[in-house]
Parts: C-alpha cells; sequence; structure tokens
C-alpha cells in the first residue's frame, strides 16, 4: 500500500508527533544551556571547568543556531512478537529516525531517534525480502518545516517499491552548496557508510553515485559509532581543491558534527609559500615514489661514523665515551628505524647515561639538571655525528644537486635527475622559491625527522589525482588509523593518475584494503549518462559504465556559428528554469566566455557561474552549459578525461555548445535510448538529443 497525505487521520497524528518533537528539542536547549551554568560552576578545577564549559556552550550554541529543519524524515513500525522475522528487541515498537536524537519527557523512550542508531539501519536496509522484523517502513515528506504527505511500504506483506519522496529528493534541482542525504541514504552506500572503524575501503564509484556523500556521512557515522576511539585523532577529510571544500563545507555541520577538519592535501602539508611553477617533466619526476629514497638516503647521509672520543669537561673532571661505543650507539640507533630527529636525542641521551655512569663512579652526584647540561655540552659532537636540519634544508641541497656524486640520485636516471635539479639553485634553503612539488617532497623528509600528527580516520576524495609521494603524506597521517578512498579511475586527470586501485591502496599502505564498486548514478540524467559513457571506452579505465537512477533530464548538443554567442543563448534560457547554472568552459576559455556573458547582460556571480574545467571535480549544477569540448579535449595529456569530468556534472539539464567539431569519441551513435529528439519520461520533462540547431 502506497500512500500520500490523503489519509488525514494519520497525518494528524504525525504533526503531533512534530510538536512533541520540538517541545523535547527546547526541552534540550534549555538543559543544555542550564548545564553550562552547572558545568562551570561545579568542575572539580580549571582545566575540566574550561573544557566541559566549553563543550557545553558549544552543544546549547549548536541547538540554538541550528536551522530548524525536520525533525524526522522516517519512521518504522516493527511487527508484534511472533510475526514473519520479527525482531525479538523491538517486537511491537515504532521509531521515528531523524539527525539527531531526541529525548522524550522525563526520561521517556526518545521521540526521534538518530539515524546512526543501530535500530535505524533497518529504515536503510529492510525490504520485502528482508523485512527484519519491520512490518512498515514510512517515509515523510516536508515542504521546508512543514509536513505534508508520508509514503508507506509494508514490508511484512512483501509491499517493496520505488519511493516517490526518494526520487523527488534525488531529482531535485539544485542550488547552493551540497546537502546532506540521511534521509535516502541507499543500502548500497549504507553498507560503506557503516563500515567498522578498521575498516579500510576504497570506493571506485561512477559519477554522481554519491561517493562524496557516502564519504562525509560515513564521517559522521563514525564519530557517533566510535566517538572515544576517534576523540584523541578524530577525522580528517581530504577533498581536490578549495572550491569542491566550499561546496561541501555544511554537510558535516548539518549532521551535527563540526570537528572534522576538511581540508586539501596542500593545505594539510603546506609549510612554505608555493611561488614556483614546475615543468611537467620535473613535476612527474619528483612526484614518483622513487624521489622518497633519494630523500631519505639525503637525510641520513648526514650521520658519519664517530672516529674519535667525546669528551665533557666538568670542573677537573672529563667524561669520555670511546669511538668504538659511540660507534655502537649511532649503529644501533640507526637500526631502531625512529624518526630522524628522535633518533637524534636518543643518541645524545645514550651518551649522556654512559657518562652518568662514570661520574656515579667517582662520587658526583646526577640530577635532570646535570643531564641536561650535560646533553648541552655533547651538542657541538653530536652537530657532527647526527646533525639537526630542517627539512626544506634537506629538499634544498637535493634540488641543488649536491647528492648526485655521492650516489644520492639512487634509482633515478640521468635524465629524470637533470629534470629535477635546479639550473639556478638558490643560496639556501630559506630564499629558494618552492614549487607545490616541492611541498610533497618537504612533507616527506618532515615525516623522516619526526611523526606527523596521526588521525583515527582519513577520508580521501578524488583519490585517483594522487600522486606516489602525495599517497604517502596521506599514509603517514593514517598509519595508526583507517583510510575510506574514494574515486573513479576514469576522471584521473593528473599525469600520474592511478590506473588500478590495488596500486593506489598500496601505496596508501593499505595493500589489503578491499574495494567496492559504486555504479548508480544519482546525479547524472540517463540521456546524459549515455553520452559520458561513450567516452569511457576510450579512456580505458577498466571500470564499469554509469547506470542512471534518473529517468528525467534532458541532454541537447548544439552546433553554433560562435561559441560566445551559443553559450550566452543556452545560458539566458538556462536561468528561466530553476536551479544554479554552470557553464563549463577550457581553462583558457573561461575569462573569454565570461566576459561575452556579461557583455550579454548575463549576470555572472549570482545563479550562473562560469568554471574552468579543471576546478570543476566533485561539483555539479543543476543545468550545465558545455562549452566547446573539443578545447577541452585537447588542452592537456587526460584531456578526454577531463572531458568525462565535465560531461558528468549536471543534474537537470546539459547543453553541449560547439562551434568546432565534436571528439570523435564523443560524435557518433548514440548508444541505447535518446539518439534523437524527444523521448518523453513519466514525469512528463522530455530527453533529447540533437546534433544540430543554432542558438
Ligand atoms: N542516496 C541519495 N539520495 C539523494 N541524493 C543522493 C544520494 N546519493 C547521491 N545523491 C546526490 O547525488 C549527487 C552526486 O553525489 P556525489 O557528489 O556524492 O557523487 P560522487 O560520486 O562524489 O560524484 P563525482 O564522482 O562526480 O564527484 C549529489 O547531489 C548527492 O547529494
Amino acid at each position: 500500500m502506497f500512500m500520500d497525505a490523503q489519509d488525514l487521520d494519520g497525518l494528524t497524528e504525525e504533526l503531533r508527533h512534530v510538536e512533541r518533537c520540538r517541545a523535547g528539542l527546547s526541552r534540550m536547549l534549555d538543559a543544555a544551556r542550564g548545564n553550562v551554568i552547572i558545568g562551570e560552576t561545579v568542575a572539580g578545577d580549571r582545566y575540566s571547568a574550561e573544557r566541559l564549559g566549553r563543550h557545553l556552550k558549544s552543544l546549547a550554541k549548536e541547538l540554538s543556531e541550528e536551522p530548524e529543519g525536520p525533525p524526522f524524515f522516517g519512521r518504522l513500525t516493527f511487527g508484534p512478537a511472533g510475526s514473519p522475522a520479527a525482531s525479538a528487541e523491538h517486537a511491537g515498537r515504532t521509531y521515528y529516525i531523524g539527525r539527531r536524537h531526541i529525548p522524550g519527557e522525563h526520561g521517556g523512550a526518545p521521540v526521534v531517534i538518530d539515524w546512526r542508531a543501530p535500530v535505524a539501519r533497518s529504515f536503510y536496509r529492510a525490504g520485502a525480502r528482508d523485512p527484519q522484523g519491520v512490518a512498515v517502513r514510512r517515509r515523510f515528506g516536508w515542504a521546508g518545516t512543514t509536513l505534508t504527505s508520508y509514503e508507506d511500504e509494508r514490508l511484512g506483506h512483501g509491499e517493496e517499491r520505488r519511493s516517490r519522496l526518494l526520487a523527488a529528493e534525488i531529482e531535485r534541482p539544485r542550488v547552493g552548496p551540497m546537502r546532506d542525504i540521511v534521509a535516502t541514504i541507499q543500502p548500497e552506500q549504507d553498507d560503506l557508510v557503516r563500515a567498522g572503524l578498521d575498516d579500510s575501503i576504497a570506493v571506485q564509484g561512477a559519477p554522481g553515485t554519491g561517493k562524496t556523500a557516502v564519504g562525509l556521512h560515513r564521517a559522521a557515522y563514525l564519530l557517533y559509532a566510535h566517538r572515544q576511539r576517534l576523540q584523541r585523532g578524530g577525522v580528517l577529510v581530504l577533498g581536490p581543491n578549495r572550491a569542491f571544500l566550499g561546496y561541501i563545507a555544511a554537510v558535516l555541520p548539518a549532521l551535527g558534527e563540526v570537528d572534522v577538519e576538511q581540508t586539501t592535501l596542500d593545505g594539510l602539508i603546506a609549510s612554505v609559500p608555493v611561488r614556483a611553477v614546475d615543468g611537467e617533466r620535473a613535476a612527474a619526476v619528483k612526484h614518483d615514489a622513487r624521489m622518497a629514497g633519494v630523500l631519505r638516503r639525503a637525510l641520513y647521509g648526514r650521520i658519519t661514523k664517530p672516529v674519535e672520543p667525546v669528551t665533557v669537561a666538568e670542573g677537573s673532571y672529563r667524561w669520555r665515551v670511546e669511538e668504538d661505543e659511540l660507534r655502537r650507539i649511532v649503529d644501533d640507533t640507526r637500526r631502531d628505524a625512529l624518526p630522524y630527529g628522535i633518533g637524534r636525542e636518543r643518541v645524545r641521551a645514550r651518551v649522556v647515561a654512559l657518562m652518568r655512569r662514570q661520574a656515579e663512579a667517582r662520587g658526583h652526584s646526577t640530577n635532570a639538571a646535570w643531564e641536561r647540561r650535560t646533553g648541552r655540552a655533547l651538542g657541538p659532537w653530536l652537530d657532527g655525528i647526527w646533525p639537526a636540519v630542517r627539512a626544506e634544508q634537506v629538499v634544498h641541497e637535493v634540488l641543488s644537486g649536491r647528492w648526485a656524486a655521492a650516489g644520492g640520485k639512487g634509482a633515478l636516471s640521468d635524465a629524470e635527475w637533470a629534470a629535477v635539479v635546479w639550473e639556478r639553485p638558490a643560496r639556501t634553503f630559506k630564499s629558494a622559491t618552492w614549487s607545490a612539488a616541492d611541498l610533497v617532497l618537504i612533507d616527506e623528509v618532515a615525516g623522516m625527522l619526526e611523526r606527523p600528527r596521526g588521525y583515527g580516520h582519513v577520508i580521501v576524495d578524488e583519490a585517483q589525482d594522487l600522486s606516489p609521494m602525495q599517497c604517502r603524506a596521506v599514509a603517514r597521517r593514517a598509519e595508526h588509523g583507517s583510510l575510506t578512498v574514494l574515486g573513479d579511475l576514469a576522471q584521473g586527470t593528473t599525469p600520474w593518475a592511478a590506473r588500478s586501485w590495488p596500486e593506489l591502496m598500496a601505496a596508501l599502505g593499505r595493500p589489503e584494503a578491499r574495494v567496492v564498486e559504486l555504479t548508480t548514478g544519482y546525479r547524472v540524467p540517463a540521456a546524459v549518462v549515455e553520452l559520458a559513457n561513450r567516452l569511457l571506452s576510450a579512456l580505458d579505465a577498466g571500470v564499469p559504465a554509469t547506470r542512471s537512477y534518473r529517468s528525467d533530464g534532458r541532454l541537447r548538443v548544439t552546433e553554433v556559428a560562435g561559441v560566445e554567442r551559443g553559450v550566452a543563448a543556452a545560458a539566458r534560457e538556462a536561468l528561466e528554469l530553476e536551479g544554479s547554472v554552470g557553464v563549463i568552459a577550457a581553462d583558457a576559455d573561461a575569462e573569454r566566455l565570461k566576459a561575452a556573458l556579461w557583455d550579454a547582460g548575463l549576470d555572472v556571480g549570482g545563479r550562473l557561474s562560469v568554471v574552468p574545467v579543471t576546478l570543476v571535480k566533485g561539483l555539479e549544477y543543476d543545468h550545465v552549459v558545455l562549452a566547446e569540448p573539443a578545447a577541452i579535449a585537447e588542452a592537456e595529456e587526460r584531456g578526454l578525461n577531463r572531458l568525462y569530468v565535465a560531461l558528468t556534472r549536471a543534474v537537470s539539464r546539459l547543453d553541449v555548445v560547439h562551434a568546432r567539431p565534436l571528439p570523435p569519441e564523443l560524435d557518433g551513435p548514440a548508444a541505447g535510448a535518446g539518439s534523437e529528439a524527444g523521448a518523453g519520461s513519466e514525469a512528463g520533462t522530455r530527453e533529447s538529443f540533437s546534433t544540430a540547431g543554432s542558438a
């Protein structure tokens, strides 16, 4: 049975529950405010008072500032005990599922259960074949904060159907930043969201299959299910660029999680400003994993064998350690494979310990201050044996070419070495200008000097673009944690983009990670997916084609005499409809097109944006106007992959506007449905496909 809002009695009862939720929320807010006052006065010491106070304040702030969204989106009614597949624990009970837990009155049963709670799992996973004890699953429809409808699936009676509310949510026009998908997480996505904390997973997902959404919801889930374990390390989300981070920024706070660090890899490892740009060849070598070996040798090559004893004078005494003892200390410490900086301190501490024994044998009293003094006195000797060094210094020396003669170039060929070595090296590391790839090298050395801050869980989006050296930077930060790695081999656009998941996961230090494929796309309509899928065979990425969940949407390919006028006409038409409009163009053409749109009287910057194609990864627009695909395809080595990314950004409509011939991989007969104009869909929208016309 499939019900809408017609069941008025039912709806009235549900509206009463909305009131109970509002009352519960205001009780929570009062309690949180009250606790701030109590917390500030009762905590035992100042430190815990401050910590507790901060925590309570942020909870109170969060609750009072939270936009008043729908308090719940689903309801589960479990069958009575004894009914088929009844669940003993939940038999006969009803639960409302929402974004956050809302307690009941006077300590009674909660009025809303957090979507991450174990029982809520059945909301996402139960089906007619496996009802998991659920008699009825109810989904609610809201207009803003007003409950307007619901629909039921009587799973206990074998009823399960494509939800209209679900379809409406997936097909809704997009405006503004990304939203959470808690109300409509699909079973294959839920599997990934709720995977265990120790599980490192790689997700190969076609465009729009919800990888980013899954990653963010997984972060929220892990923080809920393993809050204590994650308290120290925390969760890190890495995205491809700042535009993408801006786009996803609101999702986790909307789920009540404000403490997740979201940044780009460059942002994470930035230690010095980037002022130089590498040539292609230099960048390729610098991103190669063999550079790690070169840097390691350059760092550890500074350690020298002690060839004479070391002495420290104290009054008329001299404490002395012989060279063979010193050699043993240095060798043992190297074998311990500690970070370089810790190794240096270990050597110092062991020499001090030997001297202390001598001093005590002579009746000297030694204490911590004595140890510090003696340690300091060893400084000049230590600087000769195991010198203190900065990461930039090591990289500066390598790129200045100093280590080649001493066999420092390791596995690099002469040509590769020549590609990375600076033509005119700066005199010191302080005056060097660094490129983005140099930052990765500096981070590599910094990671050898001391362990970087580690995270309990790291989520990496668009991971197919990571270089082997970047993978090492990520792996260092997840050494004692786990990884969720999201990407699409077909969308790889960097010169070092991954060609295989096992290789990528090995570079990330998790060769054993399972690889899961997602192939159902929730963004891109079927007609557009079909066009993009044509490129797949040319990309040779070995990934399966996308299947679209969406039957709506429109594709139009228009050949024009002048791209600027054609794009302006398409954009103007697009603005007549609801939703965001993105004009995507080859980087070299973006500014010119923006100016042309201004000249045509269109307001760029509001609902309409012009985006250089290299910045569009991970983003989506309700309506995309894709300008001159041939220019995108020929602009770079992996131009066809870039074009594939651009083609898969549209939520409702894609206009391809071209003056030059389409790239041959894209042209040609449409595979399957939608080859000429007008395949009507159930929703009354039209898919159309035409290869000619004028704007
Ligand atoms: N279960 C779902 N319910 C509703 N919307 C969904 C669902 N899954 C994904 N979406 C929507 O589909 C769109 C694409 O999702 P997302 O950006 O996470 O995909 P992606 O796999 O990361 O795509 P890309 O590879 O292109 O970056 C988003 O608007 C997202 O909100």
